[in-house]
Parts: C-alpha cells; structure tokens; sequence
C-alpha cells in the first residue's frame, strides 16, 4: 500500500511523476472508469495509481477508442505546453479532444458543458409548460374574461402583481388586468377583447427580463374547453415518466443506471476531501488509493434489488386538483406548483402505486364528483378537499390476507381538508357520506379490500405538507349494511397499522415514518447491521430513528440501543413496538438529534472511558483489543434478548450548547444552510417543511413534480422537547441492581439514517469528536448530503486549528460540497473517518432515487 504523501503548498494532491516530469495523478475530473480501463488494458500501471502519457506504441495506440478522450490536465496548466508532444494519450485542447465511445465528452470540456446545458435547457424548458387547471384570477375577473388571457413565464420570482404591471406599462403593452402570484415565475394578464390580446400578445414575444425571454402561453381553465390551448402542453408531459422516469427500461437496467449515478457523486467524496486536506497534511491512505477504483472514496459494492418491483409503495399522498381535462382528479401532480403547474392526473400507470391504493383512490375520486364540498385551490388557497394518504400494513404471513393483496392486511386512509370558513353541519355531513363510501368501495369489492382506520386531517397551509401537530380525527367507519357505526369511541392517536420488519411487529400512528418499501427496507437494515460489527460488548447509538426499526431489528445483536428521535408519535410507536416485541435493552430520546448528541455521547461514553482508563493504562482512544468484529448474522433475527436490559444512565442530558452556533457559523447561517442543501437537491421548500416526513423517494408528495422524497428540515425550529429527554434519561437511571453496566460497551457504533438534508453540523462534529466511536454506518437516502456529511467527517485535521472565517458571505452559492470543505475547515481537531465500503440497496424502482449506506470507520 502506499505511503502518505506530504501534502505541500503547491498542489496538496500531486505528486510528480519522475519518468516524464508530469503530475503523474490524475485530475479527478478525469479519473473515468473508461480511464482507468485505458490505464489498467495499456499500461498496466493502475495499480500504482501512476499513469504513462506517453504513446509507447506508436499509431497502435492512437487505434484506442479512449485515445484523446481527455483533456491534458498538464497542457491546461502549463501554458499548453507538454513534453509529450503528439505522443501523449490526453487531448491537447478541445481541437483535439475525441468524443468517448459512449458518445460522451470530457465532462470538463467545454463541449461536455455546452451538452450538458442543452440538456438542461430542454429539461427546464419542459417543464416550465404551464399546466394551470385551476382559476387563477380572483373574483369576477375570472369568468367573464378568462377566454382573453394570456400567461406569463420567466418572470422574476421576487416581483409581485404591481412589478408586472409597471414592466407592461413600461413595455407599451395594453391590457386589462395583471397578476403575479408570489414566489412564482408565472404571471396572469387578461385583456379587453381578443384583438388586444392578439397584438399584446404579439409585443410580448421576445421580450426579456434579465437573462430569460418571457413565454407566453394559453391558460389553462378548468371553465372552459380551450384546456391544452395550442396542444403542446398535453404532450410534453406523461405522468409516468414525471413520477417514474425509469419505469420504460427494464429494472436490471435501472439497478445499473442507479449504480453508475451513484459512483459520479461518490467520487465527489474523494475530490473534496482531498481539496480540503490541510496543507502540510498527508493525503489519507484513502484518498491515495481511489486512484486503483475510478476516483471512488470506496469500493461501491453494488445494490442491492427490491425484492418487489412493482406496487411496492406502501404509503402514497394523492393530490386533489384538476387534470389536463378540467377533471375532478385524485393522482399526482404533473409538475411544481411553483413554475405553474397544478394539473392532476391520474397515477393509474405508475407502476409504483399498489393496487389497493389505486381502488382507494378510485372511490375518493368518484366521491368527490358528487361532494357539495370544493377541491382545493392551489393558487387561490381556498377550497376544502386536498389530499388522500393511504398507508398500508403487511401481515407475517400467518393471517388469511398472507396470500390475497400481496400480503397487506391494514389499511390507514387520511383525507386531507381544509376546514376553514365552511359550515360544520355540511362538513359533518360530507365525512359521514365519505366515510360510507370507503366502507361500501371496501366491501363491494371481493374479496373484501382491508380498512382499518379512516382520519381527517385538517391543514391550511399553502401545501399539503402539514406539520406533524395538524389536527387528526379519527372517523368512525360504519358495518356494512347500514349497522350502526363502529369506532367512535377510540382516541385518534391510539389507532395505528401494523407492518412486520425480520419478524418484528411495528406499530405505525398515521403521521410516523415508515420506509415505504418495506421488504426492501429488510434489506437495508440488515446490511447496515452486518456492517456495523455489532456484539454484546456494542452500544448502538440509532440516530434519526423514527418508529425504532433499525434499533429494535439490532437489538438482539448489541448490549443496548440508544434510539434518537424528533418526532414525538414516532417516539411514542417507538417506545410501543419495543414493548410489544419484548425488547428491553433499548432506550429512546425524544429530540432533535443536534440537541443532545454531544450530551449522549458524552453521558454514556465518558463514563466508560474513566471505567476503562482505571482498567487500562492505554489511551481511551484506542480501539477496545476485544472489539473484533463477530459474525454477521445477516440480519436473522433471534429472539428478543431481554437479559440484555443493561444499559443505565447517570445523569440527566443537558441540551447541547453547541446547537446554537457552530464554529465561527451564526445559527441563521446554519440555518439556511439547511436549505441550501435543499436547493442543492432540488427538494421544493413546499416539500421541504415538513420535519417528519423524509426519505428519498419517501413520499410521493401531493404538491410535487415527482417522487421525490419530502424533506424534513434538520436546521428547522421545532418544538424541542427537551425536558422530555431529561425524563427518559432520568427513568433509565433507576438501574434495578444499583449499579451501572456501562463497562462491557467496548464497541460504540452509531448508524445514522437521516432525512434529505442530513445531519446538522453539531451532530456531524459531536460524532467526529467523540473518540470512543469508531464505526459509523451512513444510510442515505439522499446520496449528495451523505457525500457533504462524509467530507467533513473523513478531511484529517490540519496540525493546528485554523480559526474559522467569520465572513460567511460567499456560503448561499456554495454547493452542499463546498460548504462541507468549509465547514471541515473549522472542525475542531480530531481524527478522520475513512470510508470503508459502500453499498446501495434499491427501496424505489422505477425512480431515480435508491438508499446508499457507508461504512466509516477510523
Ligand atoms: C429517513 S427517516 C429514518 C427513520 C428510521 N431510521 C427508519 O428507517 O424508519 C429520518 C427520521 O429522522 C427524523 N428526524 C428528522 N430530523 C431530525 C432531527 N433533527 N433529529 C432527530 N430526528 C430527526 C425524522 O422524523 C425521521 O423519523
């Protein structure tokens, strides 16, 4: 293996290659597979990580399909100027530069560039169609002159109705009324008749705003039959592709197509840690050995299929709205609202929605035909009908529903309205008729479609992400036949469905995460506990738990789990599924992760250090001799071991000062920072709310253009439970025999599952910190935060501590990545991480979405 290399002023990564003088790495941007393919056929020298530019073979060489597929980094930076000459395998400048077999450029060409943001153009441009089904001027503007309006896109978001007004003044363009919707590049401009339209319209073509050239497009009214106004809109967009893009090519495909995406970013991991690695530093062994794999940080050791490939969503949020059409529609949205499209339609080709969702659906739909009630406006923010959820729950296999519906016994329908300013008799009156309708669709189907629990929720916001606290009622579902009705006697938050994880039972209230792939969520779960080398000497820390599964599915593998979660229903299921499932030696925190990591690793490992250190003349820091790693178990779970209830606490957690700032980093810089993360992934705000709610591919969210997984927002000011986090601490101090176990946990694993955005900075450096814990399992459903998240837990520490750049004013422009090196640079000193391993486990065919999980150890 190769030694560190020093890390000097010049160039922190390099070194020279002494045969030709060259920088004999490559430039990462260049560290292809088809790269180290040419090296590994042609020069055999990948395994030194040392590349020969030289064209040793003459014109046999320039025959290779990779021949001048790359740019000369040494030319580029060296005055175009290269001691091989024409001999050199690289491109001398883009004259020269060959397109790669796979018809593809040197991403950091210029033509890659020019490729790439075509292709961005087109995407952007598709999906900037508007696809407004619903009225969008207010009162009476709309009915009498909807026929003579026009829309507008590309306008800035910031400008409001009276900035659209003055730029048509300003323009000389005539009409009658004008409106911007906030936040929004689309603006409404209705006009006196048509001749006015026709020539305003006319003078609109063409104009610009900045750098975009204003649209003008048909509006889309739900009133009317000129839907699709010149036809494109209709055509360029087809549900399936918006919400499954993969689903056209065979699945053995998409695991490949997941595979390749995933390495691109992975190798993001080794470009940044190694930029960030401090001068004077040597490059970790890591960094030095990704030249041998591509680039990669690790060896990315494939994916792992979902055992079901289609109908596999076992929670799905349908919009309400209107389609294409102008029909009442149960389904997903086409697009974002934000870039103008509202239109709903059907999810009946998604190939990821079960089939009994899909009869769910199909009654609401025909219920709302004939409600009295309104669907929801999105642009108007008024109406009452809004969303559909239905959660599914799947029986071990020992029930009668084991063979009918795949195996799904428990249904959890929750209706989303919004009651505000309607009357509550009619509203009474509605629910009691929706509730009928759900029972009689259920039953009249044979056999029987499975219906546990039907809720309301009641939400007013501007999206149909609600908070976690939004008022739940629990309808009562009448017997069939008219029988008098059942239910209404139970408490709402007392009613939840039931899914089997490795023969454990969980228990799941209506707003808890849940993986929504489960039988590949198995999967998961297993691999991360067969990699985090667990043992009855392990204490687990589960961090960003949920409903407990991955503590509880490892819980008979470890002497105690320590479970930490914000959502206080997921808690609460948390806390119930341990109990049902017998297991004891597993405590749960309810809290944001960032508020008492530091405080638990603290309170639980100090402890055992001083205990050790008595023991032990060694450093606390070393690795525990007896921490081998024990058999992988696969994930089979054993019986619960109760025997293992061990794991008692001191004192009390202190919330962590630390939350508040973070190395020279304001709170409100962190704060955005939570959203720059969002933005870097792409994750509508109005998605992006809701702390709860998260996972790639998670959701299917009612107000998104795709499956893309709603965001919990790590950075958000929610509720902090604290004082309840002392009083589960405070519980398990009362050790039954007086005397603390804390000993025998040699081996402190975290596994980490966070939400999109990741974890927030003081949780990243209270694990970097820590020097007890030395394994850490990453699942991410979120490859690129994960790949942020590991720069700064993997960057070594420079020598002395730089202090941090107090001006943070370039950060907003700064990708996840960027911001990670800067925040490395501040981390306090402290040992680095190194990716191990990485594995991907597919829980969302048909989308681009899957689970990545790394092993980090140190
Ligand atoms: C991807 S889910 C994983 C849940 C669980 N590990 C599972 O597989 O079912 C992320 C979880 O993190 C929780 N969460 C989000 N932000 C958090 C924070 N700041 N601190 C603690 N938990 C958080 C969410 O409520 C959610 O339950």
């Amino acid at each position: 293996m190769a030694e560190p290399v020093a890390n000097t002023q010049l160039s922190p990564s390099k070194t020279l290659d002494s045969t030709n003088g060259h920088d004999s790495t490559m430039e990462p941007n260049q560290m292809l597979p088809q790269d180290a393919q040419l090296n590994q056929e042609n020069d055999g020298v990948v395994s030194t990580g040392k590349r020969s530019r030289e064209d040793d073979d003459g014109e046999e060489r320039s025959l290779h399909p990779m021949w001048k597929t790359s740019l000369c980094s040494y030319y580029r930076s060296h005055n175009n100027t290269c001691n091989h000459g024409d001999t050199c395998r690289y491109a001398h400048g883009e004259e020269e530069l060959r397109p790669r077999p796979d018809n593809t450029w040197d991403p950091t060409s210029e033509r890659a560039k020019k490729a790439l943001k075509t292709e961005t153009d087109e995407k952007c441009a598709a999906s900037e169609d508007v696809m407004m089904t619903e009225a969008v001027v207010d009162g009476d503007d709309i009915d009498s002159n909807h026929a003579f309006s026009k829309c507008l896109v590309h306008l800035p978001r910031r400008w409001c109705s009276e900035d659209l007004r003055n730029f048509l003044s300003q323009q000389g363009i005539a009409f009658k009324y004008a409106k911007k919707k906030n936040g929004m590049m689309i603006g409404f401009v209705t006009f006196e008749d048509e001749e006015q339209l026709k020539s305003s319209s006319k003078d609109l073509e063409g104009k610009t705003i900045g750098n975009k050239t204003v649209k003008v497009a048909d509006v889309l009214n739900t009133n009317n039959d000129k839907l699709t106004g010149d036809g494109s809109v209709g055509k360029t967009r087809n549900l399936r592709d918006v919400v499954t893009p993969l689903a056209h090519i065979p699945y053995a495909d998409q695991l490949e197509q997941k595979k390749t995406s995933l390495m691109q970013i992975l190798k993001k991991l080794t470009r940044n840690a190694r930029k960030a690695c401090p001068d004077g530093v040597s490059l970790p062994e890591w960094i030095l050995n990704s030249r041998e794999i591509g680039g990669l940080p690790c060896k990315l050791e494939g994916i792992i299929a979902s055992p079901i490939v289609d109908g596999y969503r076992n929670k799905c949020e349908f919009s309400v709205g209107y389609s294409l059409k102008g029909n009442v529609t149960v389904g997903f949205m086409l697009g974002n609202f934000r870039e103008g499209v509202t239109a709903v339609e059907e999810a009946t080709e998604c190939p990821n929605v079960s089939t009994i969702a899909s009869k769910y659906v199909t009654m609401f739909q025909e219920f709302l035909q004939h409600s009295d009630l309104p669907v929801w406006n999105r642009f108007k923010n008024t109406g009452f009908w809004r969303q559909l959820t239905v959660r599914e729950g799947r029986t071990n296999g020992n029930t009668d529903h084991a063979e009918t519906f795949g195996g799904i016994a428990e249904v959890m329908l929750i209706v989303q309205v919004s009651t505000a300013n309607f009357d509550d008799a009619l509203v009474a009156a509605e629910f009691k008729r929706l509730a009928q309708a759900f029972v009689a669709g259920a039953t009249s189907h044979c056999p029987t479609l499975p219906l546990t629990a039907l809720f309301v929720q009641d939400h007013q916001g501007i999206s149909n992400v609600a908070p976690a606290d939004a008022p739940l009622h629990l309808l009562p579902l009448p017997k069939a036949g008219g029988d008098p009705e059942i239910d209404e006697n139970n408490n709402a938050m007392d009613v939840r469905i039931h899914d089997y994880i490795n023969n454990l039972r969980f228990s799941i209230s209506p707003t808890a995460f849940f993986q929504v792939n489960t039988l590949a969520a198995e999967k998961l779960y297993s691999l991360a506990g067969d990699w985090a080398c667990l043992g009855p000497d392990t204490l687990l820390f589960d961090i960003c738990c949920g409903t407990g599964t991955i503590g509880l599915t490892l819980a008979h593998r470890v002497g105690m789990v320590v479970g930490i979660e914000m959502n206080a229903s997921a808690v609460s299921d948390a806390h119930r599924n341990a109990e049902i499932n017998g297991i004891k030696n597993i405590r749960f925190i309810c809290s944001k992760a960032e508020d008492v990591m530091g405080s638990l690793l603290r309170e639980y490992l100090n402890m055992t250090k001083k205990q050790d250190d008595s023991n032990t003349p060694k450093s606390g820091y070393d690795i525990p001799e007896d921490s081998a790693c024990p058999e992988a178990e696969n994930g089979e779970m054993a019986s619960p071991c109760p025997e293992n209830n061990n794991g008692e606490v001191r004192s009390e957690v202190q919330k962590d000062s630390t939350s508040e700032q973070v190395d020279g980093i304001s709170e409100q810089a962190e704060n955005v920072t939570g959203s720059q993360l969002r933005d870097d992934v792409n994750v509508p705000k109005e998605q992006s709310d809701d702390a709860n709610v998260c996972g790639g591919g998670n959701d299917i969210p009612g107000d998104s253009t795709c499956p893309c997984p709603q965001t919990s927002d790590m950075t958000s000011r929610s509720e902090n439970n604290n004082a309840e986090v002392v009083s589960e601490v405070q519980n398990s101090n009362s050790s039954e025999n007086g005397n603390t176990s804390m000993q025998q946990f040699k081996n402190v694993v975290a596994i980490v599952d966070p939400p999109r955005a990741g974890l927030h900075p003081t949780v990243i450096k209270a694990l970097r910190t820590h020097p007890r814990l030395r394994r850490l399992v990453y699942i991410s459903c979120n490859p690129e935060t994960l790949v942020a998240n590991a720069i700064e837990l993997c960057t070594p520490s420079p020598a002395k501590i730089q202090k941090g750049n107090k001006d943070n004013r370039g950060w907003r422009n700064m990708s996840s990545a960027g911001l990670a090196r800067h925040r490395a640079k501040s981390m306090p000193i402290s040992e680095a991480f190194h990716p191990v391993k990485a594995m991907a486990v597919d829980l969302f065919p048909h989308t681009p979405h899957c689970e990545l999980v790394m092993l980090l150890e140190r």
